[in-house]
Parts: C-alpha cells; sequence; structure tokens
C-alpha cells in the first residue's frame, strides 16, 4: 500500500499552530511493499511521523493518503477499524501492552477485535506463534511467565495475527540482545519478502544498512533526506552537521581513507566493506 504525506504539520498545541511542531511541512511517498526506515535524534518527531499513517494523530494542515484512505484534519474517529486493520503498529517495548492470562488469548485479541471469528482467530494465533520463533506450547502459559525476549514476541505475533499490509515498528528490538535483535529484523525482512509493506523507526544504523530499502532521516519536524541508504549515509552534509550516524562498516571505511585507502562512495555493509578492501589491496 502506498503511503504518501502532502504538506503535512503537526502542531501538538493546538492553539499554537506554528510552535512545538511535531511535523513541520512533510510531504514524501513511502513505497508500497518496501522496507523503509525512518531515522532521525531523539524527539525529532518519528514517531509522530507513524502515528498520522493510523491516525492515531490527525495532521494540523495537509493529508496522508493511505491505499485508498485519505487522512485529513477534519478526518474524525468514527469508521477508522478498516484502516487500524490495514496498518499494524508495533509500539516500543508492545509487551507492556499484553494483558490476558494466556498467550494464546493475547494474539486473538487483534483478529478478534477486527471481526475474526473465534476458531479463525485460534489459528492465527498458532500461526502467529511458529513465525515469530516461539514454540506452541507457550500459547497455554501466562505472558508474564516468559522471557523479555519472547513477550516480545507474543506481543508482535499479536500485531501480525490481524494480517495488516502495512506494518510499523517503532524500535521494535530496543533492549534485545544482538542475537534477539537480528532473529526479529529477519523477521521482518521475511515479512517484507512475503509482501509487506515495512516501516521501521531505528536509532541503529546498521539495521538500516542491512535491512530497508529506502530511508528518511527526520530533524526537528522536517523530512530533511530520503532515498537508498548507501545514498544517503554518503551525504556530506548530514554527516558534517552529525544529523547522521553512520552505520559501523561506513564509519570504518571512513577512518581507513585516512590511512590511504579510497572510498568513491562509503560502504554501508560489512559485505560492501570487505569487497571494497579486498579490490583495493589486491590493486585492482
Ligand atoms: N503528546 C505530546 N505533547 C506535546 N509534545 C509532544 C508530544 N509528543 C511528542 N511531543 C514533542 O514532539 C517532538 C517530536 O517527538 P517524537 O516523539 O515524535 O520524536 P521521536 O523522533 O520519535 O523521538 P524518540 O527517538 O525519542 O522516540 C518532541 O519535541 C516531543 O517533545
Amino acid at each position: 500500500m502506498e503511503i504518501i504525506f502532502e504538506h503535512v504539520t503537526h502542531a501538538y498545541d493546538p492553539n499554537s499552530p506554528t510552535v512545538n511542531l511535531g511535523l513541520d511541512d512533510v510531504s514524501f511517498k513511502i513505497q508500497d511493499k518496501k522496507f523503509t526506515a525512518i531515522v532521525g535524534q531523539t524527539g525529532s518527531g518519528k514517531s509522530t511521523l507513524v502515528r498520522h499513517i493510523n491516525a492515531l494523530l490527525k495532521p494540523t494542515s495537509g493529508t496522508i493518503t493511505v491505499g485508498d484512505r485519505v487522512i485529513t484534519p477534519e478526518t474524525n474517529n468514527k469508521n477508522l477499524k478498516p484502516l487500524r486493520k490495514q496498518v499494524g503498529m508495533v509500539f516500543q517495548f508492545p509487551e507492556s501492552q499484553l494483558f490476558e492470562e494466556t498467550v494464546e488469548k493475547d494474539i486473538m485479541f487483534g483478529p478478534m477485535n477486527f471481526g475474526a471469528s473465534e476458531s479463525e482467530a485460534r489459528e492465527a494465533a498458532h500461526k502467529m506463534i511458529k513465525l515469530v520463533g516461539l514454540d506452541e506450547s507457550h500459547l497455554s502459559q501466562s505472558p508474564f511467565d516468559l522471557s523479555g525476549g519472547q513477550m516480545r514476541r507474543v506481543a508482535i505475533a499479536g500485531v501480525l495475527a490481524s494480517d495488516p499490509e502495512t506494518i510499523i515498528l517503532d524500535e521494535p528490538t530496543a533492549g534485545l540482545d544482538p542475537v534477539g535483535r537480528k532473529e526479529i529484523m529477519e523477521l521482518f525482512k521475511n515479512l517484507q519478502r512475503q509482501g509487506k509493506t515495512i516501516i521501521l523507526i531505528t536509532h541503529n544504523m546498521d539495521d538500516v544498512a542491512n535491512f530497508a530499502d529506502e530511508m528518511a532521516v527526520i530533524h526537528r519536524g522536517k523530512l530533511i533526506a530520503e532515498g537508498i541508504p548507501q545514498e544517503v549515509f554518503n551525504k556530506q552534509e548530514l554527516l558534517q552537521d552529525d544529523l547522521l550516524t553512520l552505520p559501523k562498516s561506513a564509519a570504518f571505511a571512513k577512518d581507513l581513507s585516512r590511512k590511504g585507502f579510497h572510498f568513491d562512495r562509503l560502504p554501508i555493509t560489512i559485505n560492501e566493506l570487505g569487497t571494497e578492501i579486498k579490490q583495493q589491496l589486491n590493486g585492482d
């Protein structure tokens, strides 16, 4: 589902529509079935941006088109269920929203809320628990008897169980160890391969380099750059002004360029870096 922001401004204080702007005249497109990363410093407006996609927040001015639905300042809260079913959202620390007495009931809650029958929701719970890498035996457990990483997976399964077309992830791997983080990121990449549109807010530039097709950089509520990660991470003006940090491979390449190596463009993944170094050592 294509998502189009057109001149979207969000003022947190409606009495002062030009100050305390969460978003300031943002226009851009999020492409259907792509993996798009949204990055920017703390407080730059990333969460504010994505909360407009399922109308959790309404724009003060401008429009957001989500498939065939247009969200405007006048959009009211009635009839938002179809949109919320299409656009699933995994919030930061989603495990804090688990509340049912069993894992199965927790995963079933979303689909039943959107009109699935009990047996359809149960079937979805059995499918999704496996998809997030957990055993079906956990379904009968209390979510609160699971480890933090397992709870995170259950919460993600709950969002996936409604089969949303677009999945928004607000720092879904925060606090996970490197192995857990990689597994979760690969799960989302696989969902994209199966046809989902993925939108990821992250502070981890290695995840952007390794998983995203597109990225957007937000600063003080404004969109200041967008494009494929390889291009955006090579924008000198962003790096000079510390508006963007580099993935580890690119930072390492930058160090090497002070020691005699030359990179036309900074490599952003470990594979690209390895290839470049090999070529230069071989004198290719
Ligand atoms: N409910 C609110 N009321 C008033 N101001 C808010 C509210 N929520 C966010 N803001 C302000 O809007 C700006 C953008 O916040 P937002 O949470 O979108 O940033 P973010 O980039 O997601 O930050 P982080 O990386 O810390 O999650 C910040 O200045 C923040 O203080």
